[in-house]
This record gives C-alpha cells, structure tokens and sequence, in this order.
C-alpha cells in the first residue's frame, strides 16, 4: 500500500517513525526567530539521522489550556521552518496544523503531510487540503484542548471514534481527497479519559480494518504518567512499549519525540513478523 507524499513515496504497509518538531515559544529557549528556525532544522536533520520517515512541524500547541494562536503567528512560526527543512533535509514534512492558509501556504513550501488533530473540520480546511492535494490525517478530538479533558463521556468509545472517522473520510473523499491520500488517527489523549485511551489501544486493529492505514501518537503522553507515575522526562519506557503495542496492531505511523529509540524498537517487531507467522 504505498502512498505518496510531494513526490516520496512510502510503503504504508510497513510501520514508520515521524519525529516531532515543536515550534512553539515554550519549545525553544530566547533566541529569537533566526534561532528557532535553525534549531528546528537540526533538529529535523537529527530525527532524519536516527531513521525518521516524516518530521512533524506544527505550531499550535494543542496542550489543555494553551493560548490559542492567531493565524498570522501560526504563519510565522511553520512556514520558515517547512521552507528551512524542506531545502536542508531530505525527509516527508508532515503540518500539524488546523488552519486553511497553513495548510496551502506549507505545502507550497514543500510539506508532503497535513497533519489536523480537528481531521479538517475547520472552515476552508477541507479545501484547502484538496487544492494542496496532499496526503491527510484525520484525527479524532472530542471538544477543544481548552476543556477536552474535562469529563469526556462516550457511549462506546471504539465505536464512537471510528463512527466520527468515518464520516470525516466520506466528506472529504467527497470534496475530492483519493482515499489513497487519508490516514486515520484516534487521538489518544484528545478527549479520552486513561481507560478510553487503553480501549481504544486494546481494539486498534478494528480501527485497522476500516482500509486506512493509522497514525498514533502516545509519545511521553499524561496517560502514560497516569499509569507509570513518571515525569514527562521519564516516559521513554512506557512510550516504547506504546509504540511496539501499536506496531503488532497494525499502525503504519508512530508520532514520537525519541525517534532513535522507537526505530529499533519498531525494528524489532518488524524483524519477527518478517517470520511470515
Ligand atoms: C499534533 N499531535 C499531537 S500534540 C499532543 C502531544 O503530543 N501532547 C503531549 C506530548 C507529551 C506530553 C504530554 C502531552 N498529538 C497527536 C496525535 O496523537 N496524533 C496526531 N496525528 N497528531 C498529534
């Protein structure tokens, strides 16, 4: 199953690794524009290294109770690290990003992945994706980061969230985005209490069998703190075996922070089931 991402194409029949680049404020120290842009890129250029696939570059954080970002800051803090990477490092740049001019403006500037945690519910965002005609992600949220964790209630999480994904996949195969172009996520950590998160790990391969291939992303999340007691610092264990859990399911695309780590982790499981059983 391979599916092509501005122009490099990759076999999503395999698992990859897509490293995390954060362009918030809170994600570099002072430094100032140049600064951030030129660490964003080693950063990339390191993840790259360490066997990445996609780097994921988003500028919004979605952290429950973040300020939101105007359209224009989001603008200025993606697009001169797409531009920066997509001319230094040879690698899939993958937007996390909701907001219709982000998506055009970065894939103009050489992003091969929109990558919205609202799966392009936005106005304009749907779109916006298919003038980019560029492989999505549509990921699942239930409410807004500000208050999502506030008592999520579901009358059957699995259900719910591939009910949800379902009917994003139909309005924008509609729009006209080729089902070859969408990948599904569930959003750990968007909306789920620790008991949703781990309903939805357990059942992962029924999220498999709706023909998408899945990204996931529980890299260092809070629901691996609530089961370890770990710091966020401390979460390299717990986040590797999330991510080989979500390998022997079926996910074709890990989102984490350690990406040297997850390779081999991922490496591992990929090496047995080359065992044919
Ligand atoms: C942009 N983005 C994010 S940001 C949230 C995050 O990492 N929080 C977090 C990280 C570390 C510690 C605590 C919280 N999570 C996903 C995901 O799960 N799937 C997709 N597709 N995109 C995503």
């Amino acid at each position: 199953m391979q599916m092509t991402f501005a122009g490099r194409e990759l076999d999503m029949g395999r698992c990859h690794v897509m490293g995390i680049v954060n362009v918030t404020p809170d994600s570099f120290s002072d430094g100032g524009r140049y600064n951030s842009v030129e660490l964003a890129v080693q950063r990339a250029r390191e993840m790259v290294a360490d066997g990445a696939a996609f780097v994921d570059v988003g500028g919004e954080s979605t952290r429950p109770g973040a300020a939101p970002v105007s359209e224009q800051e989001e603008l200025d803090r993606v697009c001169p690290v797409v531009e920066a990477i997509a001319r230094d490092v040879d690698t899939v740049i993958s937007v996390d990003t909701s907001t219709p001019s982000v998506i055009r403006e970065t894939a103009r500037l050489g992003a091969g992945l929109v990558n919205d945690v609202r799966a392009l519910e936005r106005e304009g965002a749907v779109d916006a994706a298919v003038e980019a005609g560029l492989p999505v992600c549509l990921m699942h949220m239930k409410g807004a980061p500000g208050t999502m964790q506030q008592n999520p209630e579901y009358r059957h999480v699995v259900r719910d969230v591939a009910t949800y994904l379902m009917d994003r996949v139909r309005v924008c195969e509609a729009a006209g985005i080729p089902a070859e172009n969408i990948l599904l996520d569930p959003g750990f950590g968007f909306g789920k209490t620790l008991e949703h998160n781990l309903q939805l790990l357990a059942t992962l391969e029924q999220l498999r069998v709706l023909g998408y291939p899945l990204l996931v992303g529980m890299s260092r999340k809070t629901m691996l703190g609530q089961i370890t007691g770990r710091e966020v610092s401390e979460r390299l264990p717990a986040s590797l075996a999330v991510a080989t859990i979500s390998v022997l399911k079926g996910a074709s695309v890990i989102r984490v922070h350690d990406v040297r780590e997850t390779v081999d982790a991922v490496r591992v499981v990929e090496a047995m089931q080359a065992q044919g059983y």
